[in-house]
């Protein structure tokens, strides 16, 4: 770490678990918690502070940002940064970095939680209950298995919920118009263009889409209009998207049956329509509250911060920091460096040559995607700082050979960078406004995955129950796995799977899987 001659400060102003309130003590950090604070107050400290970590409930207004005048990164430990205004951050130049992956399977459990909670009327049944009563006949629910549960946004979590409904025996269809359909099919859903077909067909609803100006009251009346009668929505993604009143007006005519509501418009809600209803299963913004969510978010954040601190690479940054630079560009800078850094974690060696192919908007600046790369590549060898200034000069010193060329070809996609780091190859898009990495090509091996801080990637024969013997071991292990993706190359018989681990995966455990699947390599990657 780079010798301070004053202390660094950073506020935590939503709680997150000690083990990362730890990790920045260690470094010498000063670390205040003030999770009670007024926005006014807020206001008046912001000048003091290095670095802000958040969740949901600060708002990091235009105004706050500003007065932060020593602000160098701001952390969101969760997902959504939706509460901190991204443009004034970036206007000012301040990184912010969230941990995108930390709480998403505990956010698809809770929309399975609250899916069979509002099907069997759990929370009025458990009531009646705890009141001495014994009403059998008053509480007849539904099953899930073999019914339509429609998915809209098939993004990280709405992929995991897709997973486990399938588990339930349920159909699944989906709607997102940004979703490829190799990633649909790979998830086993049914999709469709156009929302309106999607509606009549669900027996179950449920909504994991972002808040934006598109999606704030995507259900409204006329989309009620078109749902089963029976129907069963629930709503983990945010408040807003679903029109509250308009539910109320179905759910009170028994056109919706029930509903699990975690988000809702206003928050914290102080009343809402939906409160009248016993088959409304409502919870106050539970989706990231357990322990486990807790722990990778509030570890992995604070990881993020001291290495923004410390001029390190910070794998989740959404925003650019130049202030010229389109967004189409910008966004690639933290997937390059990503790649970077997994090119030089699959070759184990800093490469003698790096070259860069970018189809598209992307293409409009090769020399930041460049050097973002390389510094992705270099901060497994000790350097991270690359920037378009010190680039050849850095690729120079490590014995890099460079080079960049824009190509027509974007392979169906809006934007496309492709790397290759001594003939190892990945491929990477960022669909959407959504700042999230998509590697859509390893090794040649086409697939479609978002990754995690831990991963292991194993290449090997294709055969029945390969799957399976991974899963095995590693749930023996205790490793669990979050997502995962099979990656095929036209005319190989060999296969790569791509797994995303809730941990890292000790050498031992990764030489087990490779032994019973007899794998012809494997790696165990870390961002
Ligand atoms: N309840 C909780 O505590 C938590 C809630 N969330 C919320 O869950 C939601 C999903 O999060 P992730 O899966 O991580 O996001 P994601 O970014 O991985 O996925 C969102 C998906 O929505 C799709 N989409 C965007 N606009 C759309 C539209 N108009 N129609 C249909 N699809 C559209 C995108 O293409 C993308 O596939 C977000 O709203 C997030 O804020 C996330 C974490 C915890
Ligand atoms: O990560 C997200 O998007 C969430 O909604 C979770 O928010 P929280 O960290 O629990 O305030």
């Amino acid at each position: 770490m780079p010798a301070r001659e004053y202390a660094v400060k950073i506020l935590i102003t939503d709680k997150i678990v000690d083990e990362g309130i730890a990790i920045l003590e260690k470094k010498g950090y000063t670390v205040d918690t003030r999770y009670d604070l007024t926005p006014d107050e807020l206001l008046a400290v912001a000048p003091d502070y290095d670095a802000f970590i958040v969740r949901s409930a600060t708002q990091m207004t235009a105004e706050v940002i500003a007065a932060a005048k020593n602000c160098k990164i701001i952390g969101r430990a969760g997902v959504t940064c939706d509460n901190i205004d991204v443009d004034a951050a970036t206007a000012c130049g301040i990184p912010v970095c969230n941990v995108p992956t930390s709480n998403i399977v505990s956010a698809a459990e809770h929309t399975m939680a609250l899916m069979l909670a509002a099907a069997r009327e759990v929370p009025a049944a458990n009531a009646s209950v705890h009141e001495g009563a014994w009403r059998r006949d008053a509480f007849m629910g539904h099953e899930l298995f073999e019914k339509t549960l429609a998915i809209f946004g098939l993004g990280r979590i709405g992929g995991l919920v897709a997973e486990r409904a399938r588990a339930f025996g349920m159909r699944v269809v989906g709607y997102d118009p940004y979703c490829s359909p190799s990633r649909a099919s790979q998830l086993g859903v049914a999709l469709y263009d156009d929302m309106s077909e999607v509606l009549p067909l669900a027996d179950f609803i449920t909504v994991h889409v972002p808040r934006t100006e598109e999606t704030y009251h995507m259900f409204a009346a006329e989309q009620f209009a078109m749902m089963k009668d029976g129907v069963v929505l629930v709503n983990t993604a945010r408040g807003g998207i679903i029109d509250e009143a308009a539910m109320a007006d179905f759910m009170a005519a028994g056109r919706v049956f029930a509903c699990g509501v975690d988000m809702l418009e206003s928050e914290p809600a102080a009343d809402t329509p939906l409160a009248e209803f016993d088959r409304a299963v409502l919870t106050p913004h539970l989706g990231a509250n357990t322990e486990e969510a807790q722990m990778r978010a509030g570890v992995n954040i604070a990881r993020y911060v001291a290495n923004g601190l410390e001029g390190l690479v910070v794998p989740t940054v959404i925003n650019m920091v130049a202030d010229d630079l389109a967004d189409s560009v910008a966004k690639y800078i933290p997937a390059c460096q990503m790649c970077g850094s997994m090119l030089a974690q699959l070759g184990g060696d800093v490469p003698k040559t790096l070259s860069i192919m970018a189809a598209g908007p992307c293409a409009g600046d090769l020399q930041v995607l460049s050097a973002s790369a390389l510094g992705g590549v270099l901060s497994r060898h000790g350097q991270a700082s690359v920037s378009t200034e010190n680039a050849d000069a850095s690729a120079r010193r490590h014995g890099v050979k460079m080079d960049a060329c824009a190509s027509a070809d974007s392979r169906g996609y809006d934007s496309i960078v492709s790397m290759e780091a001594d003939g190892l190859e990945i491929s990477v898009t960022v669909p959407g406004s959504l700042h999230e990495a998509h590697i859509v090509s390893i090794l040649r091996y086409r697939l479609d995955v978002v990754p995690a801080d831990h991963s292991l990637v194993f290449l090997y024969a294709d055969e029945p129950g390969q799957i399976g013997r991974i899963g095995t071991i590693l749930g023996e292990e205790g490793i669990n796995i979050s997502t995962m993706a099979i990656g095929k190359r036209a005319g190989c018989h060999e296969v790569l799977v791509f797994l995303n681990v809730e941990s890292e995966a000790p050498k031992e455990v990764v030489d087990r899987v490779s032994d019973a699947i007899g794998a012809t390599r494997a790696w165990s990657i870390r961002l």
